[in-house]
């Protein structure tokens, strides 16, 4: 297979590491417990670039057909989980790789969401936007203290497409949702342990690898099978939703994004994170 020439295989301790080309992503799997840490590495701050979500996309279907026992998602980056979507990719886009990054986004959220395997993720930073998208999709959140989660969109005059509002309803309850949808609110660690929009605090990233293994072992003694068509009806809903509507949501996305004033807002969003960044 394509993928399986891409990957490089290192053998650290009683772990496998693999590791693709490009090296924005790394899997390293435990031998003794199964499960697999699928780490990003897209420095500085993880944004989500069509390559990185190329490399997603694949670890994330590496894992499910190597029958990995759980999948644990993470960051290298020791302050930032992920900034989101790249804004790069969004601002004065190229008409055909701005198709393949939306494109891309939606196959990592269907393999994410809809992931056989058990999934949690170990949020070692901060995690906005996209960043929180990819920690909704998973069943078990474990974050790190003094760093903020949420989808902010509505404070970068951007829309949270349907399936954004899936996973995060999938965590949340209704009327909390909508409240910090709306409000684009970003939850400190805390105030998102209150709302449930994480499930633990850890006070370092191995801990919080520790307590995903933990959640992701609490499924030992359960029919494989049995736990991921119960988590796929649960979920089916959402994911048919998009696959059904995969087309027009690209359409959408591309009309949304290119309208002056959304293209005004996000210079003027990446000149302020370019400002802060310099002082
Ligand atoms: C009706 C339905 C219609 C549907 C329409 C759909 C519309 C689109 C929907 C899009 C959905 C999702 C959107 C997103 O995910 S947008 C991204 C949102 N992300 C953010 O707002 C986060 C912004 N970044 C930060 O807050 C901070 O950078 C940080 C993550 C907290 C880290 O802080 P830091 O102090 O450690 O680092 P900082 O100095 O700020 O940044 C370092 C360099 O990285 C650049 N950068 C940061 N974030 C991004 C990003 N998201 N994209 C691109 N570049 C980013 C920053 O500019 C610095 O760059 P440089 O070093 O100055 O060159």
């Amino acid at each position: 297979m394509l993928r399986s020439s891409l990957l490089t295989l290192t053998r650290i301790g009683s772990n496998r590491l693999m590791s693709t080309a490009a090296k924005l992503t790394t899997v390293e799997v435990n031998d003794k417990t199964g499960i697999a840490t699928l780490t990003m590495c897209r420095p500085p701050v993880n944004g989500l670039n069509l390559e990185l979500l190329k490399d997603l996309s694949q670890s994330i279907d590496e894992i499910e057909s190597n029958k990995s026992r759980g999948l644990i998602l993470t960051s290298s980056n020791p302050t930032i989980f992920s900034a989101g979507l790249d804004i790069l990719e969004m601002y004065k886009p190229d008409k055909e790789r701005i198709r393949a990054f939306w494109t891309s986004l939606q196959d990592v959220w269907l393999a994410l969401y809809g992931s056989s395997v058990p999934t949690a993720a170990a949020i070692n930073g901060h995690s906005p936007a996209g960043g929180c998208l990819l920690a909704t999709s998973c069943e078990y959140r474990v974050m790190l203290p003094k760093f903020t989660i949420g989808l902010n969109e509505t404070q970068l005059g951007i829309v949270a497409p349907k399936w954004f509002m899936s996973s995060f309803l999938s965590v949340l309850p209704r009327r909390i949702a909508e409240r910090a949808l709306n409000q684009g609110r970003m939850f400190t660690t805390e105030e998102a342990l209150q709302v449930g929009l994480i499930d633990e605090v850890a006070n370092t990233k191995e801990e919080a690898i520790e307590k995903c293994s933990a959640f992701i072992g609490s499924f030992a003694k359960v029919n494989p099978l049995a736990r991921a068509l119960t988590k796929q009806q649960f979920r089916a809903a959402d994911l048919q939703q998009l696959e059904n509507e995969r087309v027009q949501d690209l359409e959408k996305f591309l009309f949304f994004v290119n309208q002056p004033a959304v293209q005004k807002g996000l210079g003027l969003y990446l000149e302020s994170l370019k400002k802060k960044a310099k002082n």
